[in-house]
């Protein structure tokens, strides 16, 4: 199956090269192709370049880009889309003037999403999350990682683990799966953190592997959750058992947490609201990518992690949306894009660097996504007709996509 995708107005994030990362200044440069074709086989690209040098042979399908952009679709590396119910009661309690946290120590927050997970049925939970991967799809993801840490015990852990598996199975984008062991503290573990550290290493962890359910390991290394000492026990046993790490850090205070990421090379530190001097030079030189949430420090109104601070001292940045019931009920990239763009002052072609093939490094799938180069996922999105890449952060809130491919597929 061909398909040849003609005179398309601007090609987006070209790399004749592959790269796995883009980092510091390099972020700045975005390369393109006017006037452009790209030639999809059997779901990858096979070919791209200027319309004078467009091969004349027959196509299964063409499309006429005239007017229009074509861009890898986006890679979000962050999400929790695996839940049930939602959290919009703490929406308007915070309206109120409850904090995030305040919400969380009267036992709503992640608890609050844990005691509605652990009742819901495993079809009702796939039925609720499916719902959420196909509106993303259709808002230009084409990769994604989901996270577990809703279940807090081994069985709910487990059941969204294989709801993660099963929407691998079923829809066509590639997906990655972590297992965020160490969320919260539930309830029955109140006065025992060893003992619910102690599960997760002895039970859940063993059997997460095992039957193969999870790629990496996470923690919510954070004041009032899990310890740097804590996170380390995790990452140590997760690591143990092949799970890569990539952890919750940095979101209200710095204690330590990415030190802990980088002992254990972590393939990403995310959140980073919160950064001290040292935590940015001691990503230096490291194969660890920081990530940024921005929808989330919109939603609860915290700080924005520092990209410019970041970006400027050399190091790579990418952007995911962090999908979830409580601190960023949103999955659209475009609109991360825009708020990276408003509120952290990256360019757009920062922007969409971090938001495609850092995002893709960041779950290990940069030899796949995130950019057009030869034998790479034709993950892709095609604009309405547009003036600029620069028009989508530019128009928040709008949707400018038209079409999204998925390995060459329209994905409706
Ligand atoms: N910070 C920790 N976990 C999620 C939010 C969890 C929740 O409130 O449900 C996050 O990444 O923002
Ligand atoms: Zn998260």
């Amino acid at each position: 199956m061909t398909t040849l995708f003609k005179n398309i107005k601007e090609l987006v994030q070209v790399r004749n090269t592959p790269v796995s990362y883009v980092s510091g200044s390099e972020m700045k440069t975005l390369p393109t192709i006017k006037n452009a074709f790209l030639i999809v086989k059997d779901g990858l690209i096979s070919d791209f370049g200027t319309m004078n040098n467009c091969p004349t042979l027959k196509f299964d399908n063409t499309i006429d880009a005239s007017g229009k952009l074509i861009l890898p679709a986006w890679c979000d590396s962050h999400t929790h889309i695996v839940y049930a119910g939602n959290r919009e009661g703490e929406f308007v309690d915070r309206i109120h003037g409850l904090s995030y946290e305040d919400i969380a120590k009267n036992g709503g927050g992640i608890l609050n999403s844990a005691k509605k997970l652990q009742k819901i049925s495993e079809e009702n939970l796939y039925k609720q999350s499916k719902v959420r991967l196909e509106e993303v799809i259709k808002l230009g993801t084409g990769a994604i990682e989901i996270k577990s840490g809703y279940g807090l015990t081994v069985d709910a852990e487990l059941k969204m683990l294989r709801v993660i598996k099963r929407l691998k199975e079923s829809y066509p984008v590639k997906i990655k799966s972590t297992l965020l062991a160490a969320h919260a503290l539930p309830n029955a573990y109140k006065n025992n953190k060893i003992g619910f550290l102690q599960l997760l290493i002895d039970e859940l962890i063993p059997k997460t592997a095992k039957e193969n359910l999870a790629e990496f390991i996470d923690v919510f290394c954070e004041t009032g959750y899990f310890s740097v000492e804590d996170t380390e026990l995790i990452l140590k046993a997760g690591k143990a058992h092949g799970l890569l790490p990539k952890i919750h850090v940095n979101q209200f205070t710095a204690i330590d947490g990415i030190q802990a990421g980088l002992k254990y090379n972590a393939l990403s530190v995310d959140h980073l609201e919160e950064m001290r001097k040292e935590d940015i030079m001691d990503l230096k030189n490291t194969a660890t990518m920081p990530v940024a949430l921005p929808s989330c420090s919109y939603f609860l109104s915290i700080p924005y992690t520092p990209a410019r601070k970041i970006i400027d001292a050399g190091l790579p940045l990418a952007l995911a949306s962090d999908y979830n019931p409580g601190s960023t009920p949103s999955g659209n990239m475009n609109f991360v894009i825009s708020t990276a763009c408003i509120k952290m002052k990256m360019t757009p072609e920062e922007a969409i660097n971090a938001a495609t093939i850092n995002g893709a490094y960041a779950m290990g799938l940069e030899k796949e996504v995130g950019s057009i180069s030869i034998g790479k996922k034709a993950n892709l999105i095609l604009t309405k007709k547009i003036s600029s890449y620069a028009f989508i952060p530019y128009s928040f809130g709008n949707n400018q996509i038209e079409t999204v491919f998925i390995n060459g597929n329209p994905f409706n």
